[in-house]
């Protein structure tokens, strides 16, 4: 049960087979800091398993090679499916719609998270971009869930609209009934989505009259909701909070963010979710959940790849240029890569160029991709200042196309999930080494794929010790590209 501390040791949470994967003693992972962390970190770094055909669940005889017994020297456990790990805690129709949607094998994080979030533990997940965090708290979610209640049980916290989209779209469609399956009427899951730039007035009534079973919100609409009591989280079992690190960077989100898991809720009688690719200073971050009170204290830190924070599936290369040519050596690059789809990020507008009255750098950017790039038909905008509905319009579009350019700020690096993305290109650098792992996260997320997938940044030679410095923190190497134009 989420709201009883359990007693369970570590070592008994996790999975049979995982060879490669080694607690680590909490000691020497601390900072020498007071007081001393009670909670164990797993950390897991074993390659990802290849994929099963939808239809099978347990693995064919093809991947023997993965088996233990196949190479003495090296051995690899044998590829772990989702229905094992999850047999027993979510029901068998959310099962049977996660096969005929195609998730069969577990990912690393699914395999090393799954059996502790189902202990009931508290979870902070810290794994790679595209690594599939989403799927691995959902499971949890519906393993809890009670469909004879009316009352909201799981309440997912998102730093942006996008995102509470797709992830309450992954919800519906795991919710779904899976094709010749029976189902009494009761065994339904609502969900609801209360983001920023909805329709509150609806909600609020639709939470009076029959509350969902799952919320996906942003804070701002959530608190918003919460301030005026037109529902209260006494019933919550799980809290996610994904994207964790970018939630409490944001000042104006903090205080919300501790009032939604201090005040308005209580550790003890939920199970608390964190997920993030990125967690900086995770020691630091661990020992203020159990100060602060934010998780209980036996808190589990869940680190996969952690000397591996970029998916190896990323060729990470760098082009020179003088600032003045960086829209025509885009423009080469985009003609010699012919990307199937990619994401250009732009960096955001200064306020003392809005103030000058200049037209913002996507602009001018999209516009000239719309003049001189003929290969790509399907050029679109993705940025802050739009309004919510054109965003939504945007992203929708993408999702219904073959082949996509998406000019875009930093509000589409975080957790968009577009897996047909091939090609990422940093028009400008990142100003973090976390933004360029979220930005070059767009890419390369199909956890089963050996497609190499490639980040390209478009620099000024003064730039490149930055660039060096994101390789040295995100340990990665960026191979120089020259190109005669
Ligand atoms: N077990 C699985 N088998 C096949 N595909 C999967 C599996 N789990 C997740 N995926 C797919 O992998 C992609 C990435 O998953 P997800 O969005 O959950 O990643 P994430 O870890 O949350 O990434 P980010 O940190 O960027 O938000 C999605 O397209 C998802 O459908």
């Amino acid at each position: 049960m989420a709201s009883s501390a359990p007693t369970t040791p570590v070592s008994s949470l996790r999975p049979p087979v995982s060879s490669a994967t080694k607690l680590v003693s909490p000691s020497s992972l601390f900072l020498p800091c007071n007081p001393e962390p009670k909670f164990p970190t797993v950390v897991a770094a074993r390659p990802i398993q290849p994929p099963l055909s939808a239809s099978s669940h347990e693995p064919p005889r093809a991947l023997a090679s993965f088996s233990p017994a196949a190479d003495e020297a090296d051995p690899e456990p044998a590829p772990l499916t989702l229905r094992r790990i999850c047999s027993g805690h979510v029901p068998e129709h959310v099962l049977r719609r996660m096969e005929e949607v195609g998730y069969i094998l577990a990912t690393d994080v699914q395999r090393e998270a799954l059996p502790a979030l189902f202990s009931g533990r508290d979870c902070v997940l810290h794994a790679q971009t595209g690594s599939g965090k989403t799927l691995t708290y959902l499971l949890r979610i519906f393993s809890v869930m009670n469909t004879q209640r009316s009352s909201v049980q799981a309440l997912i916290v998102v730093p942006t609209r996008e995102l509470g989209i797709q992830v309450a779209k992954v919800v519906r469609l795991l919710a779904a009934k899976p094709m010749g399956l029976e189902m009494e009427q009761n065994k339904s899951y609502t969900v609801m989505a209360l983001l920023d730039g909805g329709t509150l007035k609806r909600q609020r009534s639709w939470l009076k009259a029959d509350p969902p079973a799952i919320v996906v919100a942003t804070i701002g609409s959530l608190c918003q909701m919460l301030e005026k009591q037109v529902f209260k989280l006494d019933t919550v079992r799980i809290l996610v909070i994904d994207e964790v690190d970018f939630m409490f960077n944001s000042s104006k989100q903090v205080s919300s963010l501790r009032k939604l898991l201090t005040l308005y809720s209580s550790c003890n009688s939920r199970q608390t979710v964190f997920a993030s690719a990125s967690i900086p200073q995770h020691n630091r971050f661990l020992h203020d959940c159990i100060q602060q009170k934010w998780t209980k204290g036996d808190v589990v830190h869940i680190h996969v790849n952690p000397i591996e924070p970029m998916p190896s599936c990323l060729n990470h290369r760098y082009l020179t240029c003088h600032r003045n040519r960086r829209h025509q050596t885009l423009l080469h690059l985009l003609q010699r890569d012919n990307p199937e789809s990619g994401i250009i990020f732009v960096g955001e507008q200064s306020e003392k160029s809005k103030k000058a009255g200049n037209p913002p750098p996507t602009t001018l950017l999209l516009e000239f991709l719309k003049d001189s790039y003929g290969s790509c038909s399907n050029i679109l905008l993705l940025e802050e200042d739009m309004n919510f509905n054109a965003r939504a319009a945007s992203l929708s579009e993408v999702r219904q196309k073959e082949g996509y350019l998406i000019v875009a700020t930093d509000i589409a690096a975080r957790g968009i999930d577009l897996p047909e993305t091939t090609h990422i290109y940093n028009f400008d650098l990142p100003r973090t080494a976390v933004d360029y792992l979220h930005r070059a996260g767009r890419t390369g997320r199909k956890p089963f794929s050996d497609k190499k997938c490639v980040v390209t940044s478009i620099i000024a030679s003064e730039e490149r010790f930055v660039l060096k410095r994101y390789e040295n923190e995100l340990m990665f190497a960026c191979e120089e590209l020259v190109l005669s134009l």
